[in-house]
């Protein structure tokens, strides 16, 4: 008998043959993160050293997560970009640049990162920011082939603002990757491709056809029987799209022989808007199972029904054998954004359990038989009219950072938040091309956008790490909370350790068995990516990519980049035992002294802090305070210069750095008022400065 060489497509079945090598996304198909490594361990890794540390070409958010085989390491970067990296040295052996048009960035919701590579075979396979699917040689590099992932005369809204960030996945000959866009107009699907000439097997849309017409693709019966009733005839929904983005994990399961898909919220938001208050709107924030060698329906399960708070069932799908009632069942684990963890049936969908892992304040519990939430009153908001303070807000109570599971010690190991949110309908659907169209209120004058509840969003943001028994659905232990949401994803190993990185930079070792801190490392810049550990010439490698950005990096104000004083460097760093390899000082981050002009019309300034709402915030942080990725522009010269200010906002003269021109969608007037709000909140930041006695306020 051969065993597969790490080297072709079957040695992904095969992972556990090859446990010194990261083949998948989680590593193997169960998406673990479990790497069965042990040379680093609970008794020696307060001994780990960096070995090397590699430099990126972007200092944009990093959330990838590489492959490794046969030594080498293939990692994927903000912009799309690919990096072939000797994983025992990190010597750069090839990289890639697809040359995503940089003005594009605002297409997307939340920062220009990609989730990693897949690999097949010889290839190696990236999904860009700008939708297409690229196979590499992975020898070199070069490309082989290359397909725009969105049809072009599908009916899929009038806004079809498309991206891709999450990273492909690789079963069976095929190549499946799906798409994000639901807070500015889209649809949902998922295509799958040959892995060897790039042609379309099958797609799948995740939510019914405007028209309730054939899509010619796979999903056309279920649709038109199961989901197009589920949503009201009139109602957003028709031309934005619905939504039900595939955004993130799309996993293929061996054992069941089965693709699930998370699907995302709807598009837009307000369920009043979108389909008229009515019905549960199938498939969004559901695991839709389909035939790997079709894309057949063949069940579903929907975590949220009337998604209304932006909660994506998209999050890290993992399979695991659990002991249930005596018996072994073949199981999917899910963490949501909506705060639940589910177990269900892999083969079936069947519910067996959920519960809460953080507070919730948006369902009583869930039904014990069917799994559907119990919601609290309140939290319908959109079709009761009322503002609501909901838990988990639009972060989540989990979001992208990956889980990771130890079969040693049988816990889940969850990266979790508390990020509550104001929710407020708005009226009537107004829609603009090149912004977020949520059908929420969204004025810098609303509740979510005022001071006063981002003092309070801010007073109630924490961040842990929980160890969760999903037998007994409760935590095993977990991390001390700390003031930062959003901390990096999770790796388990035979070694009984977890690793993360956290939005503070540190890059963190607890005992897996009772979460005792056992190491850190100071990465200098804050960490969003999930850690992989590798064998290269026989020696145990565990590696990070570092870099702050991604939803939560940009749009937030005043939860700045909690890595404070330094600047947002990107890295990939790995560590050994032996490692003596060190990091040059951090370089300090430090704006220049406000200096607005003197004159500005408050009443044009509140007009341009609409337009600010509407169209920058997303990007340079709501009530124009950046958290330290992208330009503070209360601190730009251009705002002292209308003329500059127009050529940037206006005509494109910052293109190339990724800010795009908005000409089509503001006149020269409202970009002045926009510049008057700018002069206004720098004013303010002044003054602000001034009380606190000099100490920098943000
Ligand atoms: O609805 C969507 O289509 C969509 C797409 C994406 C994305 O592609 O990154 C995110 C989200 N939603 C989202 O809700 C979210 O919180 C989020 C965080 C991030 C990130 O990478 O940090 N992406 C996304
Ligand atoms: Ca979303």
């Amino acid at each position: 008998e051969t065993s597969a060489s790490a080297s072709t497509g079957d040695a992904i079945t095969h992972a556990d043959d090859h446990p010194g090598e990261w083949l998948g996304h989680g590593r193997t198909w169960s998406e673990q993160r479990y790497s069965p490594l042990n040379a680093i361990n609970a008794s020696n890794v307060g001994g780990l050293h960096l070995a090397w540390h590699l430099d990126l070409d972007t200092n944009r958010g990093q959330e990838g997560s590489p492959i490794v085989e046969s030594g080498v390491m293939y990692e994927t970067t903000a912009w799309s970009m690919v990096k072939a990296v000797d994983a025992a040295t990190g010597k750069l052996l090839w990289s890639y640049d697809p040359k995503v048009v940089r003005s594009f960035a605002d297409k997307g919701c939340c920062d220009v990162v990609n989730r990693g590579p897949a690999l097949w075979n010889d290839k190696i396979y990236v999904a860009t920011y700008d939708n297409r699917l690229i196979a590499l040689d992975k020898h070199d590099g070069h490309v082989v082939w290359s397909v725009d992932t969105i049809p072009h005369d599908a009916d899929l809204g009038s806004q079809r603002s498309y991206t891709i960030t999450g990273a492909p996945l690789a079963a069976k000959g095929q190549i499946v990757i799906g798409n994000g866009g639901a807070e500015l107009g889209a649809r949902g699907f998922i295509s799958a491709f040959n892995a060897e000439t790039g042609k379309l097997s099958w797609r799948f849309y995740t939510v019914p056809n405007a028209h309730n017409a054939p899509d010619h693709a796979a999903s056309d019966d279920v649709l038109r029987k199961v989901a197009y009733p589920t949503w009201s005839k009139g109602g957003a929904w028709l031309t934005q799209g619905g939504g039900g983005t595939a955004w993130d994990s799309i996993v293929y399961d061996p054992v069941t022989n089965l693709i699930y898909i998370g699907t995302g919220n709807g598009s837009p938001w307000s369920y009043l808007l979108r389909s008229e208050g009515k019905g549960d709107n199938l498939f969004l924030s559901s695991i839709i199972a389909v035939k790997p060698d079709t894309g057949e329906y063949v069940w579903h399960f929907q975590e949220t029904p009337k998604d209304q708070w932006d909660y994506t069932s998209v999050q890290h799908i993992m399979t695991l054998d659990l002991p249930i009632n005596g018996a072994i069942r073949h199981v999917i684990a899910h963490a949501p954004k909506n705060g639940f963890f589910y177990i269900l049936d892999a083969k079936t969908g069947e519910f067996l359990s959920g519960k809460n892992f953080v507070y919730v304040n948006w369902a009583k519990g869930l039904d014990p038989k069917t799994g559907r939430p119990l919601f609290t009153p309140g939290a319908l908001y959109s079709t009761k009219g009322n503002l609501w303070y909901g838990f988990p807000g639009t972060m989540g109570a989990h979001g992208v950072p990956e889980m990771a599971y130890s079969p040693r010690t049988g816990y889940v190991y969850i990266p979790v938040q508390q990020a509550p949110d104001f929710y407020q309908t708005a009226h009537t659907m107004e829609v603009h091309p090149d912004a977020w169209n949520l059908g929420e209120e969204t004025d810098a004058s609303d509740a979510r956008d005022s001071y006063q509840s981002l003092a309070k969003i801010t007073k109630d943001l924490r961040g842990w790490l929980v160890a969760w028994d999903p037998v007994h659905q409760r935590a095993a232990w977990r991390t001390p909370e700390g003031t930062d949401p959003i901390n990096g994803g999770l790796l388990a190993t035979a070694g009984d350790v977890v690793f993360q990185g956290l939005a503070n930079g540190q890059f963190h070792a607890y005992d897996a068995r009772n979460g005792k801190d056992l190491f850190s490392f100071d990465a200098q810049s804050g960490i969003l990516a999930p850690p992989v550990s590798y064998l290269a010439n026989g020696k145990q490698y565990v590696a990070v990519e570092v870099g702050w950005g991604g939803g939560y990096g940009l749009y937030p104000s005043g939860l700045e980049r909690r890595k404070p004083g330094s600047t947002n460097h990107s890295r990939i760093l790995a560590f050994t035992l032996d490692g003596a390899d060190s990091l040059p000082p951090a370089q300090a981050m430090s704006l220049p002294p406000l200096s607005p002009p003197h004159d500005y019309d408050k009443k044009s300034a509140l007009a341009g802090s609409r337009q600010f709402a509407l169209y920058c915030q997303w990007c340079h942080g709501n009530l124009a305070k950046s958290n330290g990725v992208l330009p503070d522009l209360r601190y730009s010269s251009a705002i002292a210069d209308k003329g500059a200010f127009e050529s940037i906002v206006g005509k494109g003269a910052l293109e190339a750095f990724g800010m795009d021109r908005f000409d089509k969608s503001l006149s020269p007037e409202e970009i002045e008022t926009i510049r008057q709000y700018l002069i206004w909140r720098a004013h303010q930041t002044l003054e602000e400065q001034a009380t606190k006695g000099g100490k920098r306020a943000h």
